[in-house]
């Protein structure tokens, strides 16, 4: 196991909470945003497109969107992949009517011309074969998942595990279906190619497999001090990246 510091399911909401309360005064939108865009940051480093043929160029990034904010990091993630050049598709099927903010990112995808399947899209699977998808990236569950996992993302986490040794999966935050503090205590579960941590890794971090999954951190939004109030030191990121290999 490794010593990476990570802050526990509990701790990782108040870290939010703080974030967005009065005396810092983050929106969720604003947080939402940097997420996403470190996560499309992820892909690109994970799966460039430099020197690529133009076939390899046009492969689907596969984004699946879950019902809270971790699929609204999902849908910031497609929108900025379209701008650097990816050809993402969001599978989009339980949509959250938390806020109208929700909505306007799907109005954004359509604007960027980034499709968005809904639940009624039986066919789902058509659009994901390992030879015209580059990679799944995986937004249905964050921190706020509590097993066991209810329809529909049951049944698609398990098409996902059988098609994981063909197409790599990339992991916000937490593998869906994972505890996030005891890891993957379900079977099968998702073993991403890739996990970006959001802020700071959560406890199930320390169950990837070194040689499988690539760690990433992102979420780049808080000040050492801040850190240090929870316990951890601030990430060493180089330069204006939005992204750190840990
Ligand atoms: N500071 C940061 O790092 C930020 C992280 N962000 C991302 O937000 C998620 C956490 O978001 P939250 O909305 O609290 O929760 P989830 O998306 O994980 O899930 C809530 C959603 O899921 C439903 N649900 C829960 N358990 C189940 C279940 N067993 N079966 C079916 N459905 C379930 C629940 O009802 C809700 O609808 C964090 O991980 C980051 O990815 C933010 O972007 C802001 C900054
Ligand atoms: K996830």
């Amino acid at each position: 196991m490794s010593t990476l510091k990570v802050v526990s399911s509990k701790l990782a909401a108040e870290i939010d909470k703080e974030l967005m309360g009065p005396q810092i005064g983050f929106t969720l939108q604003q947080l939402m945003e940097l997420a996403g865009f470190s996560v499309a940051q992820a892909v690109c480093r994970q799966f460039p497109l430099r020197g690529k043929t133009e076939t390899e160029k046009g492969k689907h990034v596969f984004v699946i969107a879950g019902p809270g904010n971790n699929g609204g990091d999902g849908l910031v993630c497609a929108r900025h992949l379209k701008l650097f050049g990816y050809n993402p598709i969001v599978f989009y099927p339980k949509r959250s009517e938390r806020t109208e903010f929700y909505k306007q990112l799907v109005h954004q995808l359509n604007f960027f011309k980034v499709p968005v399947l809904s639940q009624d899209e039986e066919n789902w699977l058509e659009y994901l074969k390992p030879e015209k998808t580059l990679c799944i990236v995986d937004a249905i569950f964050g921190f706020s998942f509590k097993p066991p996992m209810r329809e529909p993302f049951k049944g698609i986490v398990d098409e996902l595990c059988k098609l994981q040794d063909r197409i790599p999966i990339v992991s916000v935050d937490v593998p869906t279906g994972w505890d996030v503090d005891e890891g993957p205590i379900s079977h099968p579960s998702i073993n991403p190619a890739v996990l970006v941590s959001l802020t700071v890794p959560k406890p199930c971090s320390t169950y990837i497999g070194e040689k499988h999954t690539t760690h990433y951190v992102g979420g780049r939004f808080i000040p050492r001090d801040f850190a240090n109030k929870y316990g951890f030191e601030p990430f060493g990121y180089e330069y204006t990246d939005q992204i750190l290999k840990l």
